[in-house]
């Protein structure tokens, strides 16, 4: 491809020579990828500056480079203001902007992210429709499954994978947008029909700022909202309007807002709601009339979650007989309030709750219906926020019985540090047990009849990340095998 081409959708870019004969064979933004006639990208990132690997680009061939400085070299460069938004700009061209070929939808917020595309590749999928989900858990492009290095790829992966998803004829894609990728521009060559907002609470101060420039991020999905280039297909951002920060997010779109909620008032509502032991139950209002909704999911955020389902799903012309009998019918999603089952007589619940909101949402639910004791074991992740673990502690001592903080994916951070920012502030009964295995093992020698016990944080997760390595670690595996040694002990 000729590279001048590939450059008419930047608007503004300096050459310090002629470009006019460079062909390019492809575009990266990571000098140890490189193959002969590459466009090199560089970004400046989190942890190095991308610019300081020209010299091993070019020694591997790469055709020209992209950058922010004026390289003054005698090699083709291209100086442009912002390299991030160019790359994801370059992206969707280099791609052929294949977002225009699939009805896309975002999903942003601290929680729920992942459970929301979940509920609405079922909804699409019993319509008939080819799908592709992209986030935490994995990548799904018409049922072949892709292993996930981030919840939102680099903007070259994305585009990439929307274009396989035009060449298999998805007709519907649902991804998570993290805040990190809407800071870093991943998504910003992509054409969203949908913008979701879940909710905003603590999490990622490590790497915003503060609360508010967290907010920035998210609401950076909703501010791209139709300004891609697909005019055709209306544009909705779907709000929950019983989160504090919605006014300020319906405000940064110029796109149709549906708003869903059910304190405040709301396009798509619920009313009559029943939490129970099995599930929820509750009536569906929408501008498209009314149904009753029954589901195996448990808990008030889920009705949430299924609230922003229902409103991506009836804006996408999904009728609401197909949102009933989806939500009467999913499968939830691993690693999310995922019983673990093995004829024991108290319950064993494994979440991903890892901000103190989810932890106290879960926790809560759990104290609805356990008749006896409830048991928590829950650590915090290295080189994360380190102000959420306090927090996070509070809430299980908050809600839980008997608490065993322990280990998280510590990462670079010593183990005890992590535990003692959790713990150091706590007064009252608690252990704290570093090995997690040995944590989930004493939870459950513990628990009797009526008692339930929570394991929090890993979810999905089948590792232990320790210092660069990650070990096999499922707490679903662990707690069934721990069940099971203890009952064949008792026959
Ligand atoms: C902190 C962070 O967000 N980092 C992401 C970022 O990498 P980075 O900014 O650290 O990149 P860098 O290592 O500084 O490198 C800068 C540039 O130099 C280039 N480079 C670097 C080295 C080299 O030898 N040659 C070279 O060319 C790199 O390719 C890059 O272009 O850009 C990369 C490509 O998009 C991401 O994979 C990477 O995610 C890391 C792995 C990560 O852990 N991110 C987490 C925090 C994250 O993004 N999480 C969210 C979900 C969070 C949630 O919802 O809970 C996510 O979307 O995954
Ligand atoms: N709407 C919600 N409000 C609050 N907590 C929720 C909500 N939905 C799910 N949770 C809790 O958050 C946990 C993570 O849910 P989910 O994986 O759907 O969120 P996510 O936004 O994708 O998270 P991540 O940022 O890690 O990708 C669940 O295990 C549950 O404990
Ligand atoms: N996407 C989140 C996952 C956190 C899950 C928890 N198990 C941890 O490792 O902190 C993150 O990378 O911050
Ligand atoms: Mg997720």
């Amino acid at each position: 491809m000729k590279m001048k081409e590939l450059l008419e959708v930047v608007p503004f870019y300096k050459t310090n020579q002629s470009i006019d004969t460079i062909t390019i064979t492809g575009v990266t933004m990571d000098s140890r990828t490189v193959s002969p006639g590459d466009l090199f990208v560089c970004i400046r990132g989190a942890e190095t500056d991308g610019h300081a690997y020209v010299t091993s680009a070019i020694d591997q061939g790469a055709a020209a480079i992209v950058a922010e400085e004026d390289l003054n070299i005698e090699f083709p460069v291209v100086t442009v203001n912002d390299t991030t938004k160019v790359l994801a700009m370059l992206a969707a061209a280099y791609y052929n902007y294949p977002t225009e070929g699939v009805y896309t939808i975002g999903v942003t917020g601290t929680n729920g992210k992942t459970t929301i595309t979940y509920l609405l590749d079922e909804i699409f999928r019993l319509e008939q429709q080819t799908t592709a989900t992209i986030g935490t858990i994995q990548m799904n492009i018409a049922g072949d499954v892709y292993p996930v290095k981030n919840t939102t790829p680099d903007a070259l992966s994305l585009q990439s994978s929307f274009r396989k998803m035009v060449d298999r004829g998805v007709e519907t894609a649902i991804m998570e947008v993290s805040s990190h990728a809407l800071d870093q521009g991943r998504v910003y060559g992509c054409d969203f029909d949908i913008a979701i907002f879940t909710n905003l609470s603590q999490d990622h101060l490590d790497y915003h700022e503060d609360m508010d420039d967290y907010l920035r991020a998210k609401s950076l999905l909703f501010a791209q909202l139709g300004n891609g280039y697909n005019v055709e297909r209306e544009k909705f951002a779907v709000i929950n309007i019983d989160s504090p920060v919605a006014p300020k997010l319906i405000r940064s779109t110029a796109k149709p807002t549906l708003t869903y909620g059910i304190h405040e008032q709301a396009d798509i509502m619920a009313a009559n709601i029943h939490l129970h032991e099995k599930g929820t139950s509750f009536t569906l209002q929408t501008p498209k009339g009314t149904v009753e909704i029954t589901s195996p999911l448990m808990g008030m955020f889920s009705v949430y979650n299924m609230l922003a389902a229902a409103g991506a799903a009836l804006a996408a012309g999904i009728s609401l007989q197909t949102i009933k009998q989806s939500f009467a019918e999913t499968e939830g999603v691993r690693g999310r309030f995922e019983p673990v089952l093995a004829g024991q007589e108290f319950g064993v619940v494994v979440d991903y709750a890892h901000t103190p909101d989810s932890l106290e949402n879960v926790l809560k639910t759990m104290k609805e219906f356990c008749s006896g004791q409830i048991r928590v074991v829950v650590g915090c992740g290295g080189d994360r926020d380190r102000t959420k673990r306090s927090l996070m502690a509070d809430v299980a001592m908050k809600y839980g019985d008997h608490i065993i903080f322990t280990s998280d994916n510590p990462r670079t951070e010593e183990p005890e540090r992590i535990l003692s920012d959790m713990t150091a502030h706590l007064n009252g009964n608690f252990e704290v047990e570093e090995d997690r295995k040995q944590a989930i093992e004493q939870a459950i020698t513990s628990s009797s009849e009526g008692d339930m016990v929570l394991i929090a944080g890993k979810g999905h997760e089948t590792y232990q990340e320790v210092n660069g390595v990650r070990y096999d670690f499922d707490d679903r595996e662990v707690a069934r095998d721990i069940l099971l040694k203890v009952k064949g002990s008792h026959s």
